[in-house]
């Protein structure tokens, strides 16, 4: 949100907001990265942005992990070389070659418990562990796997896809905007246990009651723990993707329509038997051929 006010000072534009990038479209392609919009690919060099892209002149800073680890400096923002970017390059990792499904995501968001023991990314049936993306979309944990937000990063195969530098991409933000609405959908679709939250055992900064670094002023994890409109101003517009039946579901609806149809066939067929025999009914003579007419009867009596 600091961002986003940030880029509206810059902008002079109080309505900018900043967007999402639903990575959740499947296939090879990444559909944003046109020079309109963050950088298509250079034409000469495989891992770079197009020339005719302005971010193709940004630098990434903040390199140097090695340096900064072993050495205890801090990065001091020496920009040191330009973004790399090649998306569903990687020939080594054929699994992050694709982006996530659409199906994905609807997956996760059934996942019904926010955190579980040991709160960690080999947490399993966990929604905070898979859209992160360290477990099959629908939840159980399986190490080789790499799925939502992860798998987003690692299909960038570049600057985006390296923990230490990927914020240096302007993919970065459009990524967590859009893995943030899914965490805010998740919300909307499930109760809130506030107690779902780890109150300790979790790494480092991710208890409950820790102050999420490095942001600033200090704002604990479960202040987060809101939905977005009703306390922290912003809302999402997303078209979540709708569920597509599967083998099972898909019998069960056509033995129900087709029960349904028989139903209401012989409802029809009883209606119009029933309306035809009370017409017949109604019409029947109220003298049967079984009964002496008046003038049989008169001729009767007279011969007595
Ligand atoms: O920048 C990131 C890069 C990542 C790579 C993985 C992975 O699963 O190997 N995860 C990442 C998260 C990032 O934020």
């Amino acid at each position: 949100m600091q961002l986003e006010r940030d880029m509206q000072n810059l902008l002079q534009d109080p309505s900018f907001a900043l967007p999402y990038w639903n990575f959740a479209i499947g296939g090879n392609k990444c559909d944003i990265c046109t020079d309109d919009l963050v950088g298509a690919k250079s034409n000469f060099e495989q891992n770079l942005l197009s020339p005719n892209s302005v971010f193709s002149r940004w630098q990434v800073v903040c390199e140097f992990v090695e340096d900064y680890q072993s050495l205890g400096t801090i990065c001091n923002n020496t920009a040191s070389s330009p973004i790399r970017r090649n998306p569903a390059g990687n020939i080594d990792r054929p699994m992050v070659q694709r982006l996530p499904e659409p199906e994905d995501v609807l997956l996760c968001l059934e996942v019904n418990l926010f955190d579980t023991p040991p709160f960690f990314s080999n947490s399993t049936e966990s929604f905070r562990n898979t859209i992160e993306g360290y477990s099959e979309p629908s939840g159980q944990y399986n190490p080789t796997v790499r799925s939502l937000h992860n798998l987003a990063h690692l299909f960038l195969n570049g600057t985006g896809g390296q923990t230490h530098v990927s914020p240096n991409d302007p993919i970065f933000v459009l990524l967590h905007t859009f893995t943030d609405a899914v965490f805010e959908e998740w919300l909307k679709r499930h109760t809130t246990d506030f107690n779902q939250y780890p109150l300790e055992d979790a790494p480092i900064g991710h208890n409950r009651q820790y102050n999420m670094v490095p942001f600033w002023p200090p704002v604990t994890n479960i202040e987060m723990f809101v939905l977005a409109p009703d306390h922290l101003g912003y809302a999402y517009d997303v078209q979540w993707p709708s569920r597509a039946l599967g083998s099972t579901e898909m019998i069960t609806v056509a033995v129900i329509a087709a029960l349904v149809l028989v139903a209401m066939i012989f409802m029809g067929a009883t209606c119009a038997l029933r309306r035809r025999s009370r017409k017949s009914e109604v019409l029947q003579p109220l003298l049967g051929e079984s009964y002496p007419h008046y003038a049989e009867d008169k001729e009767n009596t007279q011969s007595v």
